[in-house]
């Protein structure tokens, strides 16, 4: 099957020659052709070009794309749709002066999650996560990483990760599944949190591994959840497993993660609201992407990851939304890119490079997905007629997203 898109009015992020991630200065451009066309063959990139030196191509289908652009489908690489129920009254108790970690210090937050998920029958998880991945899909997610973490007992966690996998099994985009057992220390271990990483990296661990349920390994290396010593033991356990690090830094403070990333080669060190100069000389020249939340620092009200300071030292950068009930229940890469342009002074070329590329590189995705690349899976998304690829991140909260493909096939 081909279908052909003719008189895209901007066709962005084409990258003739394959890139893997982009990097300070590099982000600043947003190569595209205008008044482009594009093949789509099965469900692969086939072709594309200028409409004026467009050859007859015999489609099965084509579709006049006048007044609209096309890009790659947003990259999200770090999510936690898979949950159960909602935390609406945290909400509330944090508009009335509460903050996340009083909320947490009293039993809420992770672990108000992980009591309603153990509740919850599998199958209604698996419902209950399947409409979110539907609504981000509309909203132009392409790939996706999902983790666990909300069951915190073996039972739990396993749950988890097969629900993650019975959403690999049933939707088309790539979904890479990571094993974040030490999200928080469960009320019963308080006192003996050494036993509860115990549990994680002798009992439940191999378990994953023994069942292919994660491809990544991730903890939450933070004061009043696990150490820098935890992510260390954590870490090496799971690398004879061969699940690869991508992790939970810097939220609220910097207390070395990323340095214990770095030592064993994480993907990606994540959310980085808290930096010090040091965290960034460590980044330099590694092969971990920083990734940034901007959506959680809007729904917690912290501070945004100081990007400018590390574009400016030469650091790539991706945008992800962290999608889950406590700290970000949203999953719009859109508002994810339109905050990092407006609070995080990215431009907009450098936040759709941070929301595509570099996300499908926190993901080891980027030899299929995040740009428009010949050879690469047609996962894109088509807009509304727009004035430019701008008007994306300036219209905030306005949904500019007319269609959106993945393998070739239209989303209905
Ligand atoms: N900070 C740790 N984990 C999640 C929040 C989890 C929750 O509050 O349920 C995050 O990335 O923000
Ligand atoms: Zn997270």
């Amino acid at each position: 099957m081909k279908q052909l898109f003719i008189n895209i009015k901007e066709l962005i992020q084409v990258r003739e020659k394959p890139v893997e991630k982009l990097s300070g200065k590099e982000m600043k451009e947003l190569p595209g052709i205008k008044n482009a066309w594009l093949l789509v063959k099965d469900h692969k990139i086939a072709d594309y070009g200028e409409m004026n030196a467009l050859s007859e191509i015999d489609a099965d289908k084509t579709i006049d794309a006048t007044g609209k652009i096309i890009l790659p489908s947003w990259c999200d690489s770090h999510t936690h749709i898979v949950y159960a129920g909602n935390r609406e009254q945290e909400f509330a108790d944090r508009i009335n002066g509460l903050s996340y970690e009083e909320i947490a210090n009293r039993g809420g937050g992770i672990l108000n999650s992980a009591k309603t998920l153990a509740e919850t029958s599998e199958e209604d998880i698996y419902q209950q996560s399947a409409k979110r991945l539907e609504e981000v899909i509309k909203l132009g997610t392409g790939a996706v990483e999902i983790k666990s973490g909300y069951g915190l007992t073996e039972e739990g966690e396993l749950k988890m990760l097969r629900v993650i996998k019975k959403l690999q099994k049933n939707y088309e985009l790539p979904i890479k599944a990571t094993f974040l057992g030490a999200h928080a220390i469960p009320k019963e271990y308080k006192k003996d949190p050494d036993a509860y990483m115990k549990l994680v990296i002798e009992e439940i661990l191999p378990k994953v591994a023994e069942q292919n349920l994660a491809e990544y390994i991730d903890i939450f290396c933070e004061k009043g959840y696990f150490s820098v010593d935890d992510t260390h033991k954590l870490l090496s356990a799971a690398k004879k497993y061969g699940l690869k690090p991508k992790i939970h830094v810097n939220q609220f403070n910097a207390i070395g993660g990323i340095k214990a990333g770095i030592e064993h080669n994480a993907l990606s060190v994540d959310h980085l609201e808290v930096m010090t100069q040091e965290d960034i000389e460590t980044l330099k020249g590694t092969s971990t992407m920083p990734v940034a939340l901007p959506s959680c620092s809007l729904f917690l009200s912290i501070p945004y990851s100081p990007a400018r300071e590390m574009l400016n030292a030469g650091l790539p950068l991706a945008l992800a939304t962290d999608f889950n009930p406590g700290s970000t229940p949203s999953g719009n890469m859109n508002l994810v890119v339109s905050l990092a342009c407006i609070k995080m002074k990215m431009t907009p070329e450098e936040a759709i490079n941070a929301a595509t590329i570099n996300g499908a590189y926190a993901m080891e995705l980027s030899e299929t997905h995040g740009s428009i690349t010949k050879g690469k899976n047609a996962n894109f998304i088509l807009t509304k007629e727009i004035p430019s690829y701008t008007f994306l991140p300036y219209a905030f909260g306005t949904n500019s997203i007319e269609a959106v493909y993945i393998n070739g096939k239209l989303v209905e």
